[in-house]
């Protein structure tokens, strides 16, 4: 075997190249200021998707030459292309309003080192090239006094987050202030468990942390019950509170980034309700600012309607006739005045559009009151997405689709059929493959499986993506003894083989249909393949992964509609079986339906479910469970569907 060189040599290496990328992330950084330059001569916009598109599909084909993978090489270059966008947009927003430009900022927030507020105030001033002057507050109020009176150039206050919502307090508090909004930035929020040493969390005893910070964790805080939370002022109170305690069993909720200036250690992370847990922050300032027309802008007005009714509905109409987005709308009661709201409404448009202007001004016809809060530059770059058939190659040895599809009734006209246990998917007969994503005991696993094979279901599916291969074994069991085929989870490309030998189909999740090594692993497998339709992918690219599966070999695909991203806000999807005929035209491979992923309600689940077939699905994936909850069926809600389906 060839000798390793030395350790230390080799990480002298890795260490020269590490800084060789910082020098050129810089370099790039500094001519992406030079295109920002050329945009605000040519007033062409900041953001260029196509060539963001051009480039990253010419990055992931020379990436590939170098053993690099799509993903890894996409990953990255979206992280920088966000940086590039974002700091063009921050520069040229300088340009624009040069008297707000200094070398240092002061800037005001609730909390002191190691609170959310912090982390955000110190990127936005990271982002404007400016020094940050901390001004740690005890309140929100005291932020917006910060600045009223001349002690902060600007203020931080967090306006919202995507697991516990609006902050009621700040809304409040802008009916009162003279202050414009003048930027808006976003941070991760990654809460933990931070304590003084390194223990195991059957030590912690009790839990400081903001009141927000504790609803955001409120499920994993219940499941601890030696656990008690305590409110404080702010996360940065917490930490405080932890560091200058006597008692080591006491921690706090923040971030691990944050408990580190308390020199706090992170004895559990990732404990948020939600796994993408982001806070948005306002920044305001005496003075409002322009926004260039280059850059996406957003305004944040305050109206009161009349309490007539529809008056809300009819001020609405006048964004919707002037073409404008309304990208958040939140309601809050007028102190003093019992009954009535003031609606804060967040549009994406720049204050400066002609379109805006006219909106504003039928606005005020309208309204008893309007007030504009101001105009900012958006803080949002969503990614670039690529298709699969950008983010693949041929594989050498594939088999060649030239113009006919494999998955197309061109290249084969007869439906395929698969064998699922007693029952073949693909021919007349409607088929049901359901199970719990969880289960309590094996007896409750054996009395549901009994269950699900007495009222006519012929695949039992049960767990998740996470399941061990100790429960995968007792699901195959269970599934044998009843007579139906076992339909595994499938997470890695290395799994295929070995679970091969116990499941008799493969199911993946709608998120890794874009994942080429798993796909082309599942293609040379001998086992059908569930595939699920990512919720952004169009379907030309779910056929385009489904000819990734066929090209190595393996036709037996079936193709599961889970729902599509809307364009509504969060993340509604919506289930579309008119295009289960559009699909049926177009292939060969059978399709199926779970409509449990777009419905929480029982009653709707079972409704899509006799629908799909009414409209031609060959079956239907349902998760059941004898304790049911949101999206799942009780089993005897199970036998009621089946009882309606076969008669
Ligand atoms: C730098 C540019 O501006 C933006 C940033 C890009 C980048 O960082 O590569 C690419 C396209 C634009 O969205 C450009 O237009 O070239």
């Amino acid at each position: 075997m060839a000798k390793a060189p030395p350790l230390t040599d080799t990480r002298q290496a890795i260490t020269q190249l590490d800084r060789d990328l910082i020098d050129l992330l810089a370099k790039r950084r500094a001519l992406s200021l030079n295109v920002a330059l050329s945009k605000e001569s040519t007033l062409k916009p900041i953001r260029d998707v196509e060539r963001e598109q051009q480039l990253l599909t010419r990055l992931i084909t020379e990436g590939r030459t170098q053993g690099l993978d799509a993903h890894y090489v996409t990953r990255l270059f979206q992280t920088i292309i966000e940086d590039s966008v974002l700091n063009q947009q921050a520069f040229l927003a300088q340009r624009a309003n040069p008297d707000t430009s200094k070398p240092a900022y002061r800037v005001a927030f609730l909390g002191a080192k190691g609170a959310y507020s912090y982390l955000a105030s110190s990127r936005f001033c990271a982002r404007q090239g400016a020094d940050f002057q901390q001004l740690g507050c005890g309140t929100f109020d005291e932020v917006i006094h910060a600045v009223e009176s001349g002690q902060a150039d600007y203020g931080l206050l967090p306006i919202e987050n995507t697991s516990s919502g609006s902050i009621n307090e700040v809304y409040d508090l802008l009916q009162h202030t003279n202050l414009a909004i003048t930027a808006e930035t976003r941070i991760e929020v990654n809460h933990c468990i931070l304590a003084k040493t390194s223990q195991p969390l059957e030590q912690v005893r009790k839990v400081y942390g903001h009141p927000q910070a504790i609803s955001q964790c409120s499920r994993f805080l219940k499941s601890q019950g030696h656990i008690t939370p305590v409110y404080c002022a702010s996360t940065a109170d917490a930490m405080l509170a932890v560091s200058e305690s006597t008692d080591d069993n006491v921690a706090a909720v923040g971030s691990e980034e944050g408990g580190k200036a308390f020199e706090l250690c992170a004895v559990e992370k990732g404990i948020a309700n939600q796994q993408q847990n982001s806070s948005r922050f306002i920044v305001v300032a005496p003075k409002p600012v322009e926004v260039p027309q280059q850059v996406p802008a957003k305004t944040t007005f305050i109206m009161a309607t009349g309490q007539k009714p529809g008056a809300l509905v009819d001020a609405l109409i006048v964004l919707k006739t002037h073409g404008i987005n309304m990208c958040k709308l939140e309601s809050r009661p007028i102190q003093g005045n019992l009954g009535e709201e003031m609606f804060y409404v967040d549009v994406e448009a720049n204050l400066a559009s002609q379109s805006l202007k006219d909106a504003l001004a039928q606005l005020t016809r309208l309204t008893r009151f309007i007030k504009v809060l101001g105009c900012y530059a958006r803080d949002e770059v969503s990614p670039v997405h690529l298709t699969a058939s950008q983010l693949t190659l041929p594989e050498q040895g594939a088999l060649n689709s030239n113009d006919r599809p494999l998955s197309s009734r061109a290249h084969k006209y007869d439906t395929t059929q698969v064998q699922l246990g007693v029952h073949t998917l693909g021919s007349e007969q409607f088929a049901t493959i359901a199970g719990p994503s969880e289960w309590n005991s094996s007896i409750q696993l054996d009395d549901s499986a009994k269950t699900l094979r007495e009222f006519g279901a012929c695949a039992l599916v049960a767990g998740n993506s996470d399941i061990t291969e100790q429960q995968a074994n007792q699901v195959a069991s269970v599934a044998r003894s009843m007579e139906l085929a076992y339909v595994s989870h499938v997470q890695l490309p290395q799994q295929v083989q070995p679970l091969s030998l116990v499941a008799d189909v493969f199911l993946l999740e709608a998120n890794q249909m874009q994942q080429h090594a798993l796909l082309t692993a599942l293609g040379r497998s001998h086992k059908p393949v569930i595939l699920r339709r990512a919720h952004t992918a169009s379907i030309s690219d779910w056929l385009q992964a489904a000819q990734l599966i066929m090209a190595q070999g393996n036709q037996q695909v079936i193709l599961c509609e889970s729902g599509v991203q809307t364009l509504e806000t969060g993340k509604r999807l919506t289930l579309d079986l008119t295009l289960v005929q559009q699909l049926k035209q177009e292939s060969h491979l059978p399709v199926i339906v779970e409509p449990g992923a777009v419905e929480s309600n029982s009653q709707a689940i079972a409704a899509l479910t006799i629908a799909a077939k009414a409209i031609g699905a060959d079956g239907v994936l349902l998760n059941v469970h004898p304790n049911a909850q949101a999206h799942q069926l009780s089993l005897h809600q199970f036998e009621t569907l089946q009882r309606q389906l076969h008669n």
